[in-house]
This record gives structure tokens, C-alpha cells and sequence, in this order.
């Protein structure tokens, strides 16, 4: 049991608190806490400081691209931690620069209050915190940032899509979109809908990242408020923490020491070796590889983490709930999450198959039809994402870790239903361990549950910067699934 009810003889005074699992520290159920110093030093509370100021000060490129590109005009966490791997921030930034300053069909505030209502269905503070600053920047009417009953029918009307897209894209029709564009005085453009489209599901895909690299709160009180938002999950500091007290053999609940990931490296550099070598020389079924696909997708239900306060009663729940009121005004139905993609109890999943709907065939021109040029900068972003490497896997070098990395990418397409004909899911299961794939999963479905000892437990000999680059691709992948589904549907409402 992780609640704690100490002290207390009532029952209800037995539900005020949580005892943090991993430091037994007490956790009170307060709506907020503030902090007038950031948990941890650095832009991330999982990476030592240390490691990303180097890359930041001996990179002039890095600098270059935030006096051209970054849209509040500063280094901000996420940048300083995307800078390990300069080439992509390029990409990264320059979308990022079109879809929020240069010439498009939604006006300045109203992309900023786009942006706060995706990062809102994460509870992500730190995004809504840095937007509700642009937003207001760039004009945005106040009264608005009281909630979305304040703000025009027309916007509110992208809650349904907003939604769906974080949690369960997969179930988007093309009924959703005329809904959007066929609303009289309310509807949507095309070119609009799909620039909203395109801002949402950057800013779901963001909070992946921003979770999933343990971003901190910006020291600048103007951008954080001093405020750090105690989230659903009810973290302990202890799990956010840079030099936190935790004995090393605590992170991972086994007792493997260096020897042991030592050796869980090799493994897994010999098992691509062998992969490589099955492939040459022989070829599965298509029946085969169906189950294998299938197969997969199932197992991902099972991968949860047991990291989190999971074992409450319905009521407990709910008052986690009221703890992050303070940004789910920007949302409705607050409670709708990921659901798994394989657990509707069919026999044949509906998978959406990658080669009938393509980013490269399908979705890119539609698109940049569009919403100019867009297409081309996200073309340039996921094909920069995919192809990134420094071919060293940890200590070696020369590496072609191609294998691994797609598995990392079709692993995030897996969980959501969209299965690639020719790709053998047997990879992904030889590839990814256990605490990867729970790593995999809470970042990419639910970011918000992600811990710091999520984040150190699987690959430990890795370096930081290379588990920032599994973070890229997760939020790439996650990028692309919510587009492709969403775009589907677009175009069979054209059709
Ligand atoms: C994600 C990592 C396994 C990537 C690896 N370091 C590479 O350069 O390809």
C-alpha cells in the first residue's frame, strides 16, 4: 500500500496524504506547493547540469539558431537541452518558428491559446505557463486564460479534436472534421483547422519531450510564477530531484550493478548482430509477421509502470482532479486518457495500415496544400529525427544502431494502431526491454506519470544525450501518428 494514514483516527484524515514510495516521505494533498527555488539546478531535473552547459557554451551554432528562430527570444530549458543534438533543434525550431510567428491563417493569440489547451491535456504547467506569456504578448485577451468558457464558441469547439488526438487519435472520423468546418457562423477553414491541427499535436508531442527529459520550471519568475504545480501523479521531490538521497540500488527495484548493464549493453549489441544476420539470410511470413504485429500490440497493455501511486480507491481519484483544476480549465473531461489501443476486446484490431496513409505520400501534400510550406519544414523535422546518429551505442563506436532506433519509432506507431507491412515487430520485442518500454510508454501515452527513476532505469550505461535522443524520436513518432490519423480523416472528408 502506498497511502499512508499515520496519526490519523478518522478515515478522512487518512486520505489528506500519500506516503512517497520510494523516501517515505509524507505528501500532503495540497492544491499547490510553492517552491521559491527550483527542485533541482539545471534545465532538467534528470540530467546533471553540468553535462548540458557544456554542450551549450561551446556551441555558437546553438546560440545562432535562438537569436533566429526562438520565439520568446531566450535559451529556454527545452532548447538548452534539445542543443545536444544542434542538427535537429534547427528543425526543431524552425517549424516551430513558422507554426507560431510567420504568416499562416490563425491570428498570433489564438495559436498561443492552441498551444496552452494541448499542453493543458498533459497537465504540462510548464508549456501553459511559457504560452499564457506569449499569449498575452502578442495581444491575447486576458479574460480568456480564465478557462475555455471564456473564450469564442469557435475555439471551444476544438476541444473535442484536442482530446482525441492526445489520448485515443484512432478514433477521429471524418464526422469529426465536418462537425468543425460546417458550424455556420462558428466553422472552421481547412487551411485553419489543419494549422490548429498541426499546433496541437507539436504541443502533445512537446510535453513528451518536456516529461520525458525532466524539464525544470524557468528560473525566470515572469515565465514560472514561482508556482510548480504538484501534478496528477503526486511526485515526490525525491523523484525529481538531480542529487536526490535515493540509494542507487533503489532506482531499479534489482541489484544489478555496473557488471550488470555492462553486460545488458553487449546483450543487446549482440542480439542486433543476430537480427541483422536472421534478416539476410531469411524471410518470415506475411501471416507471421501479422501476429507478430499483433502480438506486440497486445503486450504493450501489460507494460504500466509500477511506479506511480496506483492503488487508489475511485474517490481518491477524483481528488487528484481538483489538484490540477488550475490548468484543466483550458480542457474538458479532464479524465479521458490514453486507452489501449488493443484492449476494445476485437478479434482484428483496426489497424491503420502505414502504406495506405503515408506522412511521405499522403499527409505531407496535403498539408503543405494547405497551410504553405509547413509540410515541407515537418517533412525536413521527422526525416532529420530518423536519420540522426552519431553511430556509437554508450562506449563504442561505429555502430550502425539503425535497427534500434526504428524500433524506438514503430514501437510509439505500435501503441497506436499503425502497423508497417514490412517491418518484423519481433524486433521490437528482441530490442526494447522491459523498463524501455514502460519508459516508451508512460512518455509517450501519459508524460505526465513520467519519474526521474523511470528515466534511469532502463540503458544505464548510456549517455544522457543519447537518452535525449530517444526522446526525440518518441515525440516525433508521437507527432506523426496524431498527424496521420488526422489527416486521414481531413482527406476522406474531401473525398
Ligand atoms: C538512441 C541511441 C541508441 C542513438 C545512438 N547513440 C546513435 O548515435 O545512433
Amino acid at each position: 500500500m502506498n497511502r499512508g494514514g499515520g496519526g490519523g483516527s478518522s478515515p478522512a484524515a487518512a486520505t489528506n496524504y500519500l506516503i512517497c514510495t520510494n523516501c517515505r516521505k509524507v505528501l500532503r494533498k495540497d492544491k499547490r506547493i510553492r517552491v521559491s527555488q527550483p527542485l533541482t539546478r539545471g534545465p532538467s531535473a534528470f540530467i546533471p547540469e553540468k553535462e548540458v552547459a557544456q554542450a551549450n557554451t561551446s556551441d555558437e551554432r546553438t546560440n545562432f539558431l535562438v537569436e533566429e528562430y526562438s520565439t520568446s527570444g531566450r535559451l529556454d530549458n527545452i532548447t538548452q537541452v534539445m542543443s545536444l543534438h544542434t542538427q535537429y533543434l534547427e528543425s526543431f525550431l524552425r517549424s516551430q518558428f513558422y507554426m507560431l510567428r510567420m504568416d499562416g491563417p490563425l491570428p498570433l493569440p489564438h495559436r498561443h491559446y492552441i498551444a496552452i489547451m494541448a499542453a493543458a491535456r498533459h497537465q504540462c504547467s510548464y508549456l501553459i505557463n511559457m504560452h499564457v506569456d506569449e499569449f498575452l504578448k502578442t495581444g491575447g485577451i486576458a479574460e480568456w486564460l480564465n478557462g475555455l468558457k471564456y473564450v469564442p464558441q469557435r475555439l471551444k469547439n476544438l476541444n473535442e479534436i484536442n482530446k482525441l488526438l492526445a489520448h485515443r487519435p484512432w478514433l477521429i472520423t471524418k464526422e469529426h472534421i465536418q462537425k468543425l468546418v460546417k458550424t455556420g457562423e462558428n466553422n472552421w477553414s481547412l487551411p485553419e483547422l489543419v494549422h490548429a491541427v498541426v499546433l496541437l499535436t507539436h504541443y502533445h508531442a512537446l510535453a513528451s519531450f518536456v516529461f520525458g527529459s525532466g524539464i525544470n520550471p524557468e528560473r525566470d519568475p515572469e515565465i514560472s510564477n514561482g508556482f510548480r504545480l504538484i501534478s496528477v501523479n503526486n511526485f515526490c521531490v525525491c523523484d525529481l530531484a538531480n542529487d536526490n538521497n535515493i540509494e542507487n540500488a533503489s532506482l531499479t527495484g534489482n541489484n544489478f550493478g555496473i557488471v550488470g548493464s555492462l553486460s545488458e549493453l553487449e546483450a543487446l549489441m549482440e542480439r542486433m548482430k543476430m537480427l541483422q544476420e536472421e534478416r539476410e539470410d531469411g524471410d518470415t511470413s506475411q501471416e507471421e509477421m501479422t501476429t507478430r504485429f499483433e502480438k506486440e500490440t497486445k503486450e504493450s497493455l501489460f507494460v504500466v509502470s509500477g511506479d506511480t501511486f496506483h492503488s487508489f480507491p475511485h474517490s481518491d481519484f477524483e481528488d487528484d482532479m481538483i489538484i490540477t483544476s488550475d490548468v484543466s480549465r483550458y480542457i474538458e473531461d479532464p479524465g479521458f486518457g490514453y486507452e489501449d489501443f488493443a484492449r476494445r476486446g476485437e478479434e482484428h484490431l483496426p489497424t491503420f495500415r502505414a502504406q495506405d496513409y503515408t506522412w511521405e505520400n499522403h499527409g505531407f501534400s496535403l498539408v503543405n496544400r494547405l497551410y504553405s510550406d509547413i509540410g515541407h519544414l515537418l517533412d525536413e523535422k521527422f526525416r532529420m529525427v530518423y536519420s540522426l546518429t552519431y553511430n556509437t551505442m554508450a562506449t563504442h563506436e561505429d555502430v550502425d544502431t539503425t535497427m534500434l532506433r526504428r524500433a524506438l519509432f514503430n514501437y510509439v506507431h505500435c501503441m497506436f494502431g499503425i502497423r508497417y507491412d514490412d517491418y518484423d515487430y519481433g524486433e521490437v520485442n528482441q530490442l526494447l526491454e522491459r523498463s524501455l518500454k514502460v519508459y516508451i510508454k508512460t512518455v509517450t501515452c501519459y508524460p505526465e506519470r513520467t519519474t526521474k527513476r523511470m528515466y534511469d532505469s532502463y540503458w544505464r550505461q548510456f549517455k544522457h544525450s543519447e537518452k535525449v535522443h530517444v526522446n526525440l524520436l518518441l515525440m516525433e513518432a508521437r507527432m506523426q501518428a496524431e498527424l496521420l490519423y488526422a489527416l486521414r480523416a481531413i482527406t476522406r472528408h474531401l473525398t
